[in-house]
C-alpha cells in the first residue's frame, strides 16, 4: 500500500476561493494588519505570502514593517492604534520578536476580538474550555486537512508530537473537542516511537527534520506534518521522513505544500470571522469560522466566513 498524499496546496486554494466569495458578498472590506519587527529572512517571506493571499482574497491588508530596534513601548503604541482603528478587524504580530521585546506583553495588548492568531489568553482560555473563539491558524488548518482527507476523528487515537503554545497545545484541544482520544507527546515522553505507533492520527510539530521514521508509524495512519525545517542544502523538509513513511501511512501531508498553505488560508478565514462579529454581520458569530473546526466531525467544515447577507 502507498499513502494518499493530502494536497494542502489545493485544499488551501479551494478554501481561499470560498473565503474570497464570502468577502465579496460583504458590504465592507475586512481589514488585516500584519506587523513585522526586524528582517528575519523566513518571517519576511511568510509575511509577504500572507499579504499577497490576503489581498487576492479581497481583504484590505497592510503590512507594517518596523525596525529591529523598535522599543516594546513603541510596538505597544502601534498595537493600540490598530485596536482603536475601526477599519482594522485582524491584527497579527509576526513571531518571533527580537529578544528585547516581551512577546507575552505584546500578545496581551492585542484586542482579543482582533486576535486573528488566537494567541491572546482570552482566546486560549476559550479554546481550552471547549468554546473556541478565534483559533490559532495552524491547528485550524490541520483540522481542515483531516476533514478534507476524510479521516475519522471521533474515537480515533490522536498523538500530537510537540507542546508549543502555537501548535501542539491548541492542536490537542481541537482534537479533543472533536472527540479524539488525544495524547500530547514531547521530548520527555518515554518510548516516543511506541507512543506514536499507537496513533491513528499523528500530528508532528516538533521542528526536527525527519525525526519521525517509518517504524514510528501505525500502518494506515493519517500523518500531518507541521514541521518546516530548512536543511543545510537549503531544501525544506518536515518532521516526518516522507519517503520512508509513504509505504506505511494511510494518508500524509507533504512539506512544502501541506500545512503551510492552510495556515495562511485560516488566517484569512479568521479575519473574515472577526470582521463579521465586530461589524455585526448576522451570521458572523457563532455559526462560522474556526468553530466549525470543532463541529467538523458532525457536519460541514467549510469556511468560517459569515454568510452573505
Ligand atoms: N504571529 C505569527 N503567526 C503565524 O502564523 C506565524 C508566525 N507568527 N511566525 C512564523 C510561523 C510560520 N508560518 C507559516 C505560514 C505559512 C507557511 C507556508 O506557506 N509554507 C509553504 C512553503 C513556504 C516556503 O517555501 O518557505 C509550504 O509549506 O508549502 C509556512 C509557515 C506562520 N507563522
Amino acid at each position: 500500500m502507498t499513502a494518499r498524499i493530502i494536497d494542502g496546496k489545493a485544499i488551501a486554494a479551494a478554501l481561499r476561493e470560498t473565503i474570497a466569495t464570502r468577502i465579496a458578498a460583504q458590504p465592507y472590506r475586512p481589514g488585516l494588519a500584519v506587523i513585522l519587527v526586524g528582517e528575519d529572512a523566513a518571517s519576511t517571506v511568510y509575511v509577504r505570502n500572507k499579504d499577497r493571499a490576503a489581498k487576492a482574497a479581497g481583504l484590505n491588508a497592510s503590512t507594517i514593517r518596523l525596525p529591529a530596534e523598535t522599543s516594546q513601548a513603541s510596538l505597544l503604541a502601534t498595537i493600540q492604534s490598530l485596536n482603536d482603528d475601526p477599519d482594522i478587524d485582524g491584527i497579527l504580530v509576526q513571531l518571533p520578536l527580537p529578544p528585547h521585546i516581551a512577546t507575552d506583553a505584546i500578545i496581551r495588548a492585542i484586542d482579543p476580538a482582533k486576535d486573528v492568531d488566537g494567541f491572546h489568553p482570552d482566546n486560549v482560555a476559550a479554546l481550552a474550555l471547549g468554546a473556541p473563539s478565534l483559533v490559532p491558524c495552524t491547528p485550524s488548518g490541520v483540522m481542515h486537512l483531516l476533514h478534507a482527507a476524510g479521516t475519522n476523528i471521533s474515537g480515533a487515537r490522536a498523538v500530537v508530537l510537540g507542546r508549543s503554545n502555537i501548535v501542539g497545545r491548541p492542536m490537542a484541544a481541537l482534537l479533543l473537542a472533536a472527540d479524539a482520544t488525544t495524547t500530547i507527546a514531547h521530548s520527555r515522553t518515554a518510548n516516543l516511537p511506541d507512543e506514536c505507533r499507537r496513533a491513528d492520527i499523528l500530528i508532528a510539530a516538533v521542528g526536527r527534520a525527519n525525526m519521525v521514521t517509518a517504524d514510528w508509524i501505525n500502518p494506515g495512519a493519517t500523518i500531518i506534518d507541521v514541521g518546516i525545517n530548512r536543511t543545510p542544502d537549503g531544501t525544506l523538509t518536515g518532521d516526518v521522513d516522507f519517503a520512508a513513511a509513504l509505504p506505511t501511512a494511510g494518508a500524509i501531508t507533504p512539506v512544502p505544500g501541506g500545512v503551510g498553505p492552510m495556515t495562511i488560508a485560516c488566517l484569512l478565514d479568521n479575519t473574515l470571522l472577526a470582521a463579521g462579529r465586530r461589524r455585526g454581520s448576522k451570521a458572523g458569530g457563532s455559526s462560522s469560522g474556526a468553530i466549525p473546526a470543532m463541529k467538523s466531525i458532525a457536519g460541514t467544515f467549510g469556511s468560517s466566513a459569515p454568510e452573505p447577507r
